[in-house]
């Protein structure tokens, strides 16, 4: 089953043109999916309807079989984490440990069962050496690894990601490169908004080019396993 099903989705912002023309588009966990186009085609605004962050004027967008309009923000969270263009967008918290912690905390979960996904989390995303650190002192690849390792502690089964590599270096994109291909072999879906065509070329599996508002292209590169 797709994990993220759109259905004759039409957007507009206001009561301005519509952005997204009746798109229709499955998504499977399976695969590496690049959402690629000219500026203001679209891609951003289709991301955020794929998370739930905005909702279409008409046409349904169902996440892991349910239909996303009778879902809560945080329900949603659990099944599609979104990391934003900027990143600092989604930071909140006064010191990276804590961006991490506070919303276990919220939940009530067992205060030693935080600390132990919170490191685990540092770890795998690279930041434990900035636990104490404050978050908007961060570099841009440094932020972006904490709002990923944010997203990653709700345990989504999909992560959709707006031009993940713009302001990173060759070593951090590496570094990017490396935990998103461990996070897709442990099963979680992704899709990356991206002009980087290099990066889109070594991880596509699926490459989807929009125009306009359009799907103009949807080719896949290698078959879904
Ligand atoms: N909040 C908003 N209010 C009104 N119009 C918006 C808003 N956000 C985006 N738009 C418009 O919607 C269109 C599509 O924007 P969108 O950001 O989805 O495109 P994009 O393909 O992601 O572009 P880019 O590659 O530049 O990020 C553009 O014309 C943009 O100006």
């Amino acid at each position: 089953m797709s994990y993220l099903t759109l259905e004759n989705i039409n957007f507009a912002y206001g009561k301005n043109d519509f952005i997204i023309k009746n798109i229709s588009l499955q998504l499977w966990q399976e695969d590496f999916t690049a959402v690629v186009g000219p500026n203001g085609s679209g891609k951003t605004t289709l991301g955020k309807l794929m998370a739930g962050l905005l909702k279409p004027q008409s046409g349904t967008v169902a996440i892991d079989g349910t239909d996303s309009s009778s879902m809560s923000l945080g329900a949603i969270g659990k099944k599609v984490g979104y990391l934003f263009q900027n990143p600092e967008k989604q930071i909140f918290a006064p010191t990276v440990y804590e961006e991490l912690t506070f919303p276990l905390e919220i939940k009530g979960i067992e205060k030693k069962v935080i600390e132990k996904k919170a490191k685990e989390a540092m770890e795998i995303f690279q930041i434990s050496h900035l636990s104490k650190a404050f978050p908007f002192t961060l570099s841009q690849g440094e932020k972006q690894r904490l709002a990923l390792a944010a997203i990653f502690l709700h345990e989504p089964g999909f992560f959709i990601l707006d031009e993940p590599t713009t302001g990173l270096d060759r070593e951090r994109k590496k570094v990017l490169s490396s935990i998103l291909k461990s996070l897709q072999k442990e099963g979680v879906g992704m899709a990356v908004i991206s002009h980087d065509e290099a990066f889109v070329e070594e991880h596509a599996t699926r490459v989807i080019k929009m125009i306009g508002g359009e799907i103009i292209g949807d080719a896949r590169k290698s078959a879904r396993s």
